[in-house]
């Protein structure tokens, strides 16, 4: 795993959100799902959303969001990410689901927020709710898959 001088020099962008052993990973905007998705023979079919009014956002109970963290970011090759919960949700009875970050990604990381809980969580925008861990990965390839976006 990664620490803090190593991901100051891969992640420039996140330099202030930068821990011992992660990064710190801010909310950014948060969509509730408006109808069905599909995945048949790889062929994705994603949810219609619709965005929650910022900056305060109210989680229903037992109800499942989609969440966007702030600014995009490019996972070197050689890296990989895995992103794990801040802990003062999992207090609130709140988890963020992720998958696995590849090296090459650039982009919008997307999680899922899921209201475990029996009572409205309220969280504002621009809040941490997960740390992305990074890893060496030896002889690794570059993403270059549907949620890559062109960099500038
Ligand atoms: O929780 C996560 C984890 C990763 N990513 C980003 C980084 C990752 O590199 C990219 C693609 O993730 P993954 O490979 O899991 O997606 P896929 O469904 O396999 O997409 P594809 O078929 O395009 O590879 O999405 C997220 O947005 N959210």
């Amino acid at each position: 795993m990664l620490g803090e001088k190593e991901l100051i020099k891969l992640f420039p962008d996140f330099k202030e959100l930068v821990q011992p052993s992660g990064i710190d990973l801010r909310l950014d905007e948060v969509f509730k799902q408006m109808g069905p998705a599909s995945l048949i023979d790889n062929q994705k079919d994603l949810p219609e959303l619709e965005k929650l009014e910022p900056p305060i956002y109210t989680l229903k109970p037992k109800t499942a969001y989609l969440a966007t963290i702030d600014r995009k970011i490019k996972i070197p090759k050689g890296c990989s990410m895995l992103y794990l919960p801040r802990s003062t949700l999992l207090r609130s009875f709140v988890s963020v689901h992720t998958a696995v970050g590849d090296p090459g990604f650039y982009g919008t990381l997307q999680f899922m927020l899921y209201n475990y809980g029996e009572f409205d969580y309220t969280i504002k925008q621009g809040e941490r709710i997960a740390q992305g861990v990074v890893f060496n990965v030896t002889g690794s390839g570059e993403y270059n898959g549907s949620y890559q976006e062109e960099e500038n």
